[in-house]
């Protein structure tokens, strides 16, 4: 009956969701009309802010490369521009004096084949503070491959983590919420950081994870770049970015990271470990690694163990991030910076994340008002692919997406852990899993499995949502519907 619920609350959201992918969508096309409206296929004259900082727009000779019609901008995560791409392949880059070393960088180029030559230092997520506390452990943090820079051995370990709501006296109260692959401990804004978090939505009085209730804890992922020790941190060895000689991480080392807080913060059991995706796995980690210490298991559009498709995936993006020249071996921090690999790289990310039924409803084949064809982006399918990719490649260190989706391919709960074939059937606490229909990196194939592995390891509290929402593998950002209902009921109502 309450799968029956469900799936009508489903159907609902994912009408009731489209009307405003839809209202996007129109909005967007009205902002492509507006950029080329009587100049198509022309560059465009400078925009305000690059004749501020000097900048000339007119050096490529656009004639000859009536590909792109806009100069787009992006912005590193402060909202501040921080680079322009211009019309007919011809890129200048630029960054804020105030926020970047060297002051001003300013290069551009006329074909493609130099974009590689692109200067433009790291993003700022090594330097600013965004309002998370820090766990600093002065102790050694043995990695689980040995095999490894420095046998695997972290000389000390940095954990980010923000918290929201107030921790109960019995300290009996603890949501753990587990990241995803890029994301850092801002699930939720708060007072230090306003920016509303990744899970806005869904945590806060009265919603998905009440804080009225719950202490929300989120952690940045070990390997990652938001405070947390990885590959852009100061090995305190060598008074250097460990770079590539990070050690290689697993899952398992990232939960035994986020334990390692917990004992710091005095909590011995969790309320609930809550995840989605990468975090999903690790909701599964945590509860098969500490049953004694994990009250209930959440785990969203995840799996015990990473599909070929998946691997295949981040292999690539893995791999095109390496061949941008700036890689560098990983040794690009205070250098230039690998941006066009990591662009792409999240060009290919995006396609793993939403669905092709979305893309049917949301871009059909519709093209930019007025485009001639080329091999530049024309369909609303490539420019939103271009936007994203655009857009996030100064949020995250590729290094640390390196690392971190390493470890999802190397995530396989039937090898690794200590006592492999039973390390589900340690699962015992009562656990919801929740598939999505149109997810192509996570499969729903793959939770009914995790799903029946559980019922097979004797766990008798199993619950599973499978949706029919469009989304993909991003629905657990986006259907607060759906998937907010479904958690809500399982932190507070599956074991009354
Ligand atoms: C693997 C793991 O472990 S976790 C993976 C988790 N997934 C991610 O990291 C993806 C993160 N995605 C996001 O953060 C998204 O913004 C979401 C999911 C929160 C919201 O998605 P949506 O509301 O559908 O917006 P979406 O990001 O798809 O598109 C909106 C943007 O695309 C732009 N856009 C939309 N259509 C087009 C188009 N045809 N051409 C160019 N730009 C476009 C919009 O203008 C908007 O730009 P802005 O963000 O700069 O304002």
């Amino acid at each position: 009956m309450l799968a029956g619920l469900l799936q009508r609350r489903t159907g609902l959201s994912v009408a009731r969701s489209f009307r405003s992918v839809f209202a996007h969508e129109h909005h967007q096309q009205r902002r492509h009309k507006h950029h080329r409206k009587g100049q198509p296929h022309q560059q465009q004259p400078p925009q305000p802010s690059q004749q501020r900082r000097g900048l000339e727009a007119g050096s490529a000779s656009p004639a000859a490369h009536p590909f792109f019609s806009e100069a787009s901008q992006w912005k590193n995560p402060e909202g501040e521009v921080t680079c322009v791409q211009y019309p007919a392949n011809h890129y200048t880059y630029y960054v804020e004096p105030s926020e970047y070393a060297p002051s001003l960088q300013e290069e551009s180029s006329t074909n493609s084949a130099i974009l590689s030559d692109v200067h433009i230092p790291e993003p700022s997520y090594v330097t600013i503070n965004y309002g998370y506390n820090v766990f600093h452990s002065r102790e050694p943090f043995q990695c689980e491959i040995k095999d490894n820079p420095n046998g695997g051995v972290l000389p000390e370990l940095h954990l980010a983590y923000e918290t929201w709501g107030t921790l109960s006296p019995e300290k009996d109260n603890v949501v753990f919420l587990h990241t995803g692959l890029s994301a850092s401990s801002h699930a939720h804004s708060h007072e230090r950081n306003k920016t509303p978090g990744w899970w806005e939505k869904f945590i806060g009085p009265g919603k998905a994870i009440d804080t009225n209730k719950y202490f929300v804890i989120c952690s940045n992922n070990l390997g990652g770049c938001y405070g947390t020790s990885g590959p852009s941190s100061i090995n305190p060895s060598t008074n250097k970015e460990y770079a590539t000689s990070f050690p290689l991480i697993t899952v398992q080392d990232m939960i035994r990271a986020q334990f390692l807080l917990l004992d710091h913060l005095g909590i011995d059991k969790l309320h609930a470990s809550v995840g989605s995706s990468l975090g999903g796995m690790q909701s599964l980690a945590a509860a098969a690694m500490y049953p004694e210490r994990v009250g209930l298991c959440v785990s969203i559009s995840a799996a015990h163990r990473a599909h070929p498709t998946a691997i295949a995936l981040r292999y690539m993006q893995r791999r095109i991030i390496m061949a941008d020249p700036h890689w560098a071996g990983g040794n690009y921090y205070g250098k230039k910076f690998p941006v066009l690999g990591m662009k792409h790289a999240r060009e290919i990310a995006t396609i793993s994340y939403r669905s092709g039924p979305e893309w049917e409803k949301r871009f059909s084949r519709q093209r930019i008002d007025g485009a001639r064809h080329s091999f530049m982006p024309e369909y609303l399918i490539e420019t939103y692919l271009d936007h994203q990719g655009t857009t996030a490649c100064l949020r995250y260190d590729p290094n640390s997406l390196i690392y971190i989706s390493k470890a999802m391919d190397m995530f396989d709960m039937t090898d690794g852990f200590e006592d492999p074939t039973s390390a589900i059937a340690r699962i015992t606490c009562p656990t919801l899993v929740i598939g999505v229909q149109s997810d192509l990196l996570f499969p729903v194939m793959q939770q009914r499995e995790v799903v029946q592995l559980l019922r097979e390891g004797g766990n008798e509290n199993v619950t599973y949502y499978e949706l029919d929402a469009l989304y993909g593998h991003d629905t657990f950002l986006i259907d607060v519907n759906t998937v907010g209902a479904a958690v809500k009921g399982h932190l507070e109502h599956c074991c009354l």
